[in-house]
């Protein structure tokens, strides 16, 4: 009896239990079947989390050690909210990132992101910066968006919308951090030191987040050491990518806040407390990297998922007839603040797609001390702890039956109005005391632009098939969304 006890408990208690497929080899653990999976590792973590008990796994990695990864909506609130101190981001993530981020707001923890949690978060919830998202969003739209658009619906050229709206999103996040308009949505009139500036910026990303895949932890400081490979490329990214930014701060300090800037830069150089050099070059290096690839991902997903559903497509249009379309059009009228906030459809459609296709599909914590999380998995003190918010998106027990279902309509109420959900249950801007300060800025963003070119614009995806998944820092597609542009008919049709 006491024999049979034990191994029903150990079943049970995810932290021992491993299916077949999950028993991990001696000396290298889990490394095998995250190989032999890795073209498809978004889809391989979520049937693996949602084949286990409680949802969650342990996971082994070579030189023993060992993390979480969870897609159960209690643990979420338990990491990021009810014993947030014991799960900071962590010393091997800060070491990873620090090269690039340096202390900034996403690579700090206790005092340090305090501080900057505390000066950034006043200045996200200002009136005046919402007004400044809204017309960098609008001139933006109307300078770039359309005239690239227009140009390739009519020497019906091929455009890649994944770089499009990455370009997009690089200019509109540039203006808002720190008043500078790198142009490079301007693919006509391309000036160097700019693409150089989003290139090097690109770089270094990419090779930041390569550090967290290396199979030998520590390689990458050997490589850094000797100075070779990615590790000096990444080194020439870096630099280019701080030059840029302290020159632009140096220019700031020197003007002290122009009147009528509304930027965020402008915004620190004009507080009380006097930051360093340092100190603005991160927090404005962290913006950049928040805003850069979140809402381009979440709106090509968007835009691919929309390709395949006419009926929502339908409802978005009628939804901006009603609040938009002036002259009794269509809409694709560049929309002001309170008529996209009136877009409640819109909002819902946005939202359900980043549910299926979250732009950040993974984040990770570290554990400060041993710790057990509510369904029973044990943790140990300096193991990683990741919520997967893409298994989470994709979890019968979280959304029901219908996880995998692309349905807007789970977002609203009886009479059409969008009804959020728990953010443990929707990790998707994170939760708790680091949830994403930019979250209204992002559906600004989303919403002018999907208003804007839902309105105008149909495109054909070119490769029907789902994209391949990139599962990087962001949730981006392998090989962009090649799609070709028509220009939708005056009666809506397409
Ligand atoms: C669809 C778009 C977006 C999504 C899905 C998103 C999601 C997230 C997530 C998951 C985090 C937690 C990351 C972590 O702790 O490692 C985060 C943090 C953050 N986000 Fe966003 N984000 C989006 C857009 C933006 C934009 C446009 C900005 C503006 C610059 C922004 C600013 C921030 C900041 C400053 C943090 C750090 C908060 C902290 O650590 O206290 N985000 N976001």
């Amino acid at each position: 009896l006491l024999f049979s006890k034990s191994r029903f408990k150990s079943k049970l208690n995810p932290s021992t239990y491993y299916p077949p497929s999950l028993k991990p080899y001696p000396l290298v653990g889990h490394l095998p079947q995250f190989l032999g999976n890795r073209r498809r590792m978004a889809d391989w973590l979520a049937e693996t989390l949602a084949a286990a008990p409680t949802n969650t796994v342990t996971f082994h990695r070579p030189g023993g050690v060992r993390g979480v990864i969870t897609a159960n909506p209690a643990n979420v609130e338990h990491i990021l909210r009810a014993c947030f101190d014991n799960y900071p981001k962590g010393a091997r993530s800060s070491a990873l990132l620090h090269d690039f981020l340096g202390r900034g707001i996403f690579n700090s923890d206790g005092d340090a992101w305090r501080a900057q949690r505390k000066t950034a978060s006043f200045e996200f919830n200002t009136r005046s910066l919402r007004s400044f998202v809204v017309r960098c969003v609008r001139r933006e739209v109307a300078a770039r968006l359309i005239p690239l658009l227009d140009d390739a619906a009519d020497r019906g050229r091929v455009v890649d919308l994944q770089d499009v709206l990455e370009r997009f999103a690089f200019d509109n996040v540039c203006q808002v951090s720190f008043g500078h308009d790198p142009a490079y949505l301007d693919v006509a009139n391309p000036d160097s030191a700019t693409c150089s500036f989003a290139e090097a910026f690109r770089d270094a990303a990419d090779l930041s987040a390569g550090r967290f895949r290396y199979a030998v932890p520590r390689l990458w400081r050997i490589k850094k050491l000797l100075g070779v490979g990615s590790e000096r490329r990444l080194g020439e990214s870096v630099a280019a990518v701080h030059a840029f930014a302290l020159e632009i701060i140096r220019s700031r300090e020197k003007e002290g806040r122009l009147a009528g800037a509304d930027d965020l830069l402008s915004r620190f150089v004009a507080n009380e407390e006097r930051y360093s050099e340092e100190f603005l070059r991160d927090i404005v290096i962290s913006f950049l990297l928040a805003g850069r690839e979140t809402t381009s991902s979440a709106l090509s997903w968007f835009f691919w998922v929309l390709s395949s559903r006419p009926d929502v497509e339908r409802r978005i249009l009628d939804e901006l007839r009603s609040v938009g379309g002036g002259g009794g059009g269509w809409g694709g009228e560049l929309l002001g603040f309170e008529e996209l906030r009136e877009m409640q459809y819109l909002h819902a459609a946005l939202t359900e797609a980043m549910r299926l296709y979250p732009p950040v599909p993974v984040n990770s914590t570290e554990a400060k001390e041993d710790d057990v999380l509510p369904d029973g998995t044990v943790v140990r003190k300096g193991w990683f702890v990741s919520y997967n918010a893409y298994a989470m998106g994709r979890m019968e027990a979280v959304w029901g039956e219908d996880c995998r279902e692309y349905r807007p309509e789970r977002w609203l109420d009886g009479e059409g109005a969008f009804r959020a959900e728990s953010p443990y249950k929707y990790p998707v801007f994170h939760a708790g005391p680091r949830m994403c300060l930019g979250k209204e800025m992002a559906y600004i963003q989303m919403k002018s632009v999907a208003a804007c070119v839902v309105g105008r614009y149909v495109f054909d995806v070119v490769d029907g098939s789902c994209p391949e998944k990139v599962l990087s820092l962001t949730l981006r597609m392998k090989d962009g969304l090649p799609v070709r542009v028509r220009r939708r008919c005056n009666d809506g049709s397409s």
